[in-house]
């Protein structure tokens, strides 16, 4: 468990309200994500997490009838309020439960996003593959066979290329849902490790179902329930001493 250190606020988000349609999902969530820090939500099944995640990069704009009132600031730029949506989700990438890779090579999967950025330079190519590979923690895994199907992978090496192609896209913050559930223990301690290797560069926000895990690798932690935030505070103190009843019974398993 690390200690947060006092680093700037890289997003705030105030009273921010989800309806689909018709039912409410998220309730007047106010919150600012550290730079530079790992934040893990966490809180039952369908207490909007992954909403909430999605809000991050305007990806619920690709739900028919989501509404959204409230404000979340990137860098102090309302995010609802570009229209530039692309450039928001490149400063803002996205790593998925299971890896969603393309049927083509490593190499090619990597370098995805820049090519559809215009970067066609060969030697420039070559250059962001290597390194958001080694940022990811698989380069010397792949290296003698990034012309191979990434889909020859296993999956926790697939992850880890799902992590170099949005590091390939140079973003600023990562979010990642439930990156790990589909994987094996090892290569999910592979995973937590990379995490926390990356916050140097990087503002992480994390999904997870796994108390352990966010408790190993987040600085900060937000339990949500019913939509809300019960509880937002530095990761050791909601394991060690939570405020609210509702988190200790969630982080001690009483239900959930
Ligand atoms: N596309 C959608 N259309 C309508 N309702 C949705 C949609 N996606 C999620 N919901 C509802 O919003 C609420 C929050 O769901 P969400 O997936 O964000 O929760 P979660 O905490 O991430 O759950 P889980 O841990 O099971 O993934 C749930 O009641 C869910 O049924």
């Amino acid at each position: 468990m690390t200690q947060p250190s006092n680093t700037e606020v890289k997003i705030s988000v105030k009273n921010l309200d989800l309806f689909y349609g018709d039912k409410q999902a998220l309730y007047s969530i106010s919150l600012d994500i550290h730079k530079n820090e790992v934040t893990a939500l966490i809180g039952p099944s369908g207490c909007g997490k992954s909403t909430f995640l999605r809000t991050l990069n305007r990806m619920n704009d690709l739900i028919d009838g989501v509404n959204i009132n409230g404000s979340i600031m990137i860098d102090n730029e309302d995010i609802y309020k570009t229209n530039d949506v692309i450039k928001l989700r490149t400063k803002v990438g996205m790593v998925f439960q299971k890896a969603n890779l393309f049927p083509m090579s490593i190499y090619d999967n990597v370098a995805y996003g820049p090519r559809m950025q215009g970067i066609k330079n060969k030697k420039q190519l070559n250059e962001i593959v290597e390194n958001s590979l080694r940022g990811a923690a698989i380069w010397d895994e792949v290296q003698d066979r990034l012309k191979h199907s990434a889909l020859g992978l296993s999956g926790g090496q697939q992850q880890r290329v799902c992590i170099a192609r949005a590091i390939a896209m140079k973003p600023d913050v990562i979010l990642m849902d439930e990156p790990t559930s589909a994987l094996d223990p090892i290569s999910t301690l592979k995973v937590e490790e990379l995490i926390e290797n990356m916050k140097k560069d990087y503002t992480i926000v994390i999904v997870t179902h796994n108390m352990q895990q966010a408790a190993r690798v987040s600085d900060r932690t937000a339990f949500f329930l019913s939509g809300e935030v019960v509880e937002y505070d530095e990761t050791n103190k909601i394991f060690s001493m939570p405020s609210d009843q509702r988190t200790e019974d969630y982080i001690t398993g009483r239900f959930g």
